[in-house]
């Protein structure tokens, strides 16, 4: 009796690409999507299927430490190049030898399911090549300046996915010998020869492309929307000078606020909210009093870093309400000017901006004019 063992297969996960198209400071793959980065979501979904053997995430060179989830995946990281192609290549380069077959995917496709996996290693069985991909249904134009020039015949069209695969010598061959950027790798595997077959696609498995997508991407996963909210508080005594720096702007008062940096406790708060909101410490953390470069700094400097931060990680600041608790100077007076600024310095629309202010009627450290104090809070939504 003779046995027919089934091939090794292994995947590469390209996720080396700079998501321009999609924006947001962070490349797409980095941004969360419900409870995990985009990238995370088809990583897990290949180190855990039972038919791959080993899986090779390709991040650009200066993404090394991007995804330091991969390691706990038991994913192999490999810088990738300028092109696709060029990063799929570096990961094709690093599995030579080891597997006879080999899935390419999108890193920016989150949405990857198990049956699709399957059906291309099925289709493999018969075929050196094989892709999911979703017959087109919409009528098809041909557009020039903003109006339709023509129609273009539906039949037989179809929208490519991944993740494509193909028997791992014979793709690899096709790019060595590759002379012209090719969109995907089915383009390099025909333009070698290599015959291609059709599985299913699935919608859920869209990439991730333009800013719009991931609202997309979060619907067609059913991933809820990630909002956190976050709070600071913040006090600082009344000391000598003519004035007092509260959210951004400078209020010409009998006395000055005393502290290490400008004492602005409005941005302190709301620095402290934002950085609440991530979990991520707070300002004496990432700004420690003990460091004589924050003395006398402006407090801009914090509420900027903390807003960098949150897009950083992938979040859209929606909103900051700031409270001063004084008796004096009086804020309404100023309170349009400090919204404005505190919008400027954190990157958003004045009207996602509140400040306001209360006394404490006289009574408590606020109530005798001892100093001021200012709440805050922050509402981050991931995307
Ligand atoms: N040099 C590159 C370019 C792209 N990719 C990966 O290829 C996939 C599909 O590419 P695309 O959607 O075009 O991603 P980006 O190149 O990042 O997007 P953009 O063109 O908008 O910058 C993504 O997972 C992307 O990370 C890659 O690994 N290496
Ligand atoms: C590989 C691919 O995802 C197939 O649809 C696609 O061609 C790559 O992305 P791009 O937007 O064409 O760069």
């Amino acid at each position: 009796m003779t046995s027919t063992a089934s091939p090794v297969t292994a995947a590469v996960l390209v996720a080396a690409g700079r998501g321009l198209r999609a924006g947001g400071g962070v490349p797409k793959q980095w941004r969360l999507l419900g409870d995990r980065p985009v990238a995370a979501h088809s990583a897990q979904l290949l180190a855990d299927h039972p038919r791959l053997s080993r899986v090779v995430l390709v991040v650009h060179p200066d993404d090394l430490e991007a995804a330091p989830w991969a390691t706990d995946l038991g994913l192999e990281i490999v810088p990738g190049g300028d092109s696709r192609s060029a990063s799929v290549r570096a990961g094709l380069e690093a599995l030579e030898g080891q597997a006879q077959n080999v899935l390419i995917h999108d890193a920016a496709r989150p949405g990857l399911t198990a049956e699709i996996v399957d059906a291309v290693i099925d289709a493999l069985e018969t075929a050196p090549g094989a892709a999911p991909a979703l017959a087109v249904t919409d009528a098809l134009w041909r557009g020039t300046e903003g109006r339709v020039a023509g129609v273009q015949a539906r039949d037989g069209l179809w929208r490519a996915q991944t993740p494509q695969g193909f028997h791992l010598e014979a793709i690899l061959a096709a790019h060595r010998a590759a002379t012209t950027q090719a969109a995907d790798d089915v383009e390099v595997a025909l333009a070698s020869g290599l015959e291609v077959a059709i599985v299913p696609g699935d919608e859920r498995n869209r990439k991730i492309t333009e800013a719009a997508d991931f609202e997309l991407a979060r619907q067609l996963m059913g991933s809820g929307m990630d909002i956190r909210t976050g709070n600071g508080f913040d006090v600082h005594r009344f000391g000598d000078g003519d004035r007092v720096v509260l959210c951004g702007v400078a209020v010409p008062h009998a006395r000055g606020l005393a502290g290490h940096s400008d004492a602005d406790v409005g941005l302190h708060a709301l620095s402290d909210a934002i950085y609440g909101a991530l979990a991520a410490g707070d300002i004496g953390q990432h700004f420690p009093p003990s460091d004589p470069t924050w003395k006398g700094a402006e407090s801009r400097i914090f509420l900027s870093h903390a807003a960098d931060l949150a897009r950083e990680r992938g979040f859209a600041i929606t909103h900051l309400d700031c409270t001063l608790i004084c008796e004096q100077p009086k804020i309404g007076p100023h309170a349009e000017t400090m919204r404005g600024r505190v919008a400027e310095i954190a990157g958003i629309d004045m009207e996602r901006v509140s400040v306001k202010a209360t006394t404490s009627e006289r009574l408590g450290f606020t109530g005798r004019e001892e100093g001021i104090a200012a709440l805050a809070t922050a509402t981050l939504v991931a995307g």
